[in-house]
C-alpha cells in the first residue's frame, strides 16, 4: 500500500493505552483483597501494556509481532471489548469482528448454527440479514452435519472454521485475527488467506497477529512490533519482521549459550573483510517448515570489496538449543566458483538434499573463504530459521534411513 490508505480517516485509533494486571501470588489473596483490601494490598501490579498508541486507516491491513508475553492478546482483548483498559482510549468507527485464539464469543454449549445466529445478532445483523448469510457461512466452514452439533464436540480445527466463517461473512469494517489460523489444516489456511485477500480488496481493515512472519510480510501494509508491552517500532512490514526476527534469533542464540563468536565451518586462520553477504535466505518463499526427506535450499549473494581468486562457501546449521549439526563447504562437494572482481556479486544456492535432520528448530549461517580456506572473507549471523516436523513419531536428532528385517 498505500500511502493513500494510511492518510484516510482512521477506523481504529488507540491512544496511550495501558493495562495493569493484578497478580495474586496465593489463591486466598484475591478473597483477602475483597475483604480487607481497605487496610492492606494483597496483590502486586503487572504492566502488560504501557502507553500504546497507533491507528488503522480504512482498508489497511496491519500486522502485530512480538515475542510471547509481549502483550498482543491483551491488546486485542481490549480492542474487542473483552478486557477493560487501565488507561488510555480506543475509538473504533465501525463493526468489529474478531477471531481470537481464546474465545471469539462462541458458546460451546450451542450448536454451530445457533452460534452463527448469536454472533450475528451481537454484531448487529437482523434475522433477515443472518438468514441471507447463513448458506455462505455454512459453505465456507465445511462442517457438514457438525453444524447442528454443540460446539463443545468440535475439534480445535472445526472451531476455527466456524469462528472464521462467521467473522468474515458478517461484513466487518475491522477484522481482528489472532494466530487462530495456525490451528487449521493447510487447505483451510489457504482458503482463509484467500478470504482475507478478498476482504482487503473490499477495503475491510484487518489487524492480524501472527508468528508467521512471511505471511505478515505478504499481506500487511504496516506492522507493529510490541515488546514488553510497549510499541518498539511501527512501519514497513518487511523491515519490522526482519528486525523482529533478528532480535528473536539473537535472543535465542544467547539464551541457548552459543559462543559469542559463532563457530563456522571451517575455522579460518585469519579473518579479513573482503565483502558482505547481501542475501542469505530460504529459497522457498513463505515456507519455513519442512518434512524429513525434503530438500531445504538457501540462496546467497556475496558482494566483494576486492578481487578474489574464487570463493569457497561454508554452510553452518545449528539446532536452536545450540548444537552444531552441519558444517560443510562446496570444496568437498567438488564445486567451485570462478574468480571475481571487486564490486561483483557472487551468488549461489546451497541445498540440504533429502534432509535427515530430526524434528526441531534450526538456524543457519553462511561464510565465504578464499580458495585454501585460510582467510574468512565474510559471514552472516545465524539469521535464517527453519524447522523440521515429523509426521510420525521419532525422537533422535537425525532421521537416518533405517531398514528393519523380521527374522524367525
Ligand atoms: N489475566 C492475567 N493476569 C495477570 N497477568 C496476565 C494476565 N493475562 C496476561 N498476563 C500477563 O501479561 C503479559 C502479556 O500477556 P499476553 O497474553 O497479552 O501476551 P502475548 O503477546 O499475547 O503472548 P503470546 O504470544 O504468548 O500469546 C504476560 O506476561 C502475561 O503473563
Amino acid at each position: 500500500m498505500s500511502s493513500e490508505r494510511a492518510t484516510r480517516t482512521p477506523l481504529l485509533r488507540v491512544s496511550g493505552l495501558s493495562k495493569v494486571y493484578r497478580i495474586f501470588d496465593r489463591p486466598g489473596d484475591r478473597l483477602k483483597q475483597i475483604l480487607f483490601g481497605g487496610f492492606k494490598r494483597y496483590y502486586r501490579d503487572y504492566t502488560a501494556l504501557k502507553d500504546v498508541s497507533f491507528s488503522i486507516a480504512k482498508g489497511e491491513t496491519v500486522g502485530i509481532v512480538g515475542r510471547n508475553g509481549a502483550g498482543k492478546s491483551t491488546l486485542l482483548q481490549i480492542l474487542t471489548g473483552t478486557l477493560q483498559e487501565t488507561a488510555g482510549e480506543v475509538t473504533i468507527n465501525g463493526r468489529v469482528a474478531a477471531l481470537l485464539e481464546l474465545g471469539s464469543g462462541i458458546n460451546p454449549e450451542l450448536t454451530g448454527r445457533e452460534n452463527i445466529r448469536l454472533l450475528a445478532a451481537i454484531l448487529g445483523l437482523d434475522d433477515a440479514e443472518t438468514n441471507d448469510r447463513m448458506p455462505a457461512i455454512e459453505t465456507f466452514a465445511e462442517l457438514g452435519q457438525f453444524i447442528d452439533q454443540p460446539v463443545k464436540n468440535y475439534s480445535s480445527g472445526m472451531y476455527v472454521r466456524l469462528a472464521f466463517s462467521i467473522a468474515t461473512c458478517v461484513d466487518p469494517d475491522l477484522l481482528i485475527v489472532d494466530e487462530a489460523l495456525s490451528v487449521g489444516d493447510v487447505a483451510f489456511r489457504n482458503k482463509c488467506m484467500r478470504r482475507i485477500n478478498e476482504l482487503r480488496a473490499k477495503d475491510v481493515s484487518i489487524l492480524f497477529v501472527s508468528h508467521d512472519l512471511s505471511t505478515l510480510q505478504m499481506i500487511c501494509d504496516r506492522a507493529i512490533w510490541l515488546n514488553d508491552g510497549q510499541v518498539k517500532a511501527i512501519g514497513n512490514p518487511v523491515q519490522i519482521t526482519q528486525d523482529f526476527h533478528a532480535f528473536m534469533v539473537a535472543g535465542d542464540v544467547s539464551a541457548a549459550g552459543f559462543d559469542s563468536d559463532l563457530r563456522i565451518a571451517p575455522p579460518p586462520q585469519q579473518i579479513t573483510d573482503h565483502g558482505q553477504f547481501t542475501v542469505f535466505k530460504l529459497r522457498s518463499v513463505g515456507i519455513t517448515d519442512y518434512l524429513p526427506g525434503d530438500d531445504i535450499a538457501f540462496e546467497f549473494s556475496l558482494r566483494l570489496d576486492e578481487d578474489i581468486d574464487g570463493a569457497i562457501f561454508g554452510l553452518s546449521i545449528y539446532r536452536r538449543d545450540g548444537d552444531w549439526v552441519i558444517g560443510q563447504t562446496n570444496k568437498e562437494a567438488g564445486v567451485t566458483w570462478p574468480p571475481a572482481k571487486a564490486n561483483e556479486v557472487v551468488s549461489g544456492i546451497v541445498t540440504l538434499r533429502d534432509t535427515v535432520l530430526g524434528p526441531g528448530e534450526y538456524v543457519a549461517a553462511i561464510a565465504a573463504y578464499n580458495s585454501d580456506l585460510s582467510l574468512l572473507y565474510a559471514m552472516t549471523e545465524l539469521n535464517v530459521s527453519f524447522s523440521v516436523r515429523s509426521p510420525y513419531p521419532t525422537w533422535g536428532k537425525i532421521i537416518h534411513p533405517v531398514s528393519w528385517e523380521p527374522r524367525s
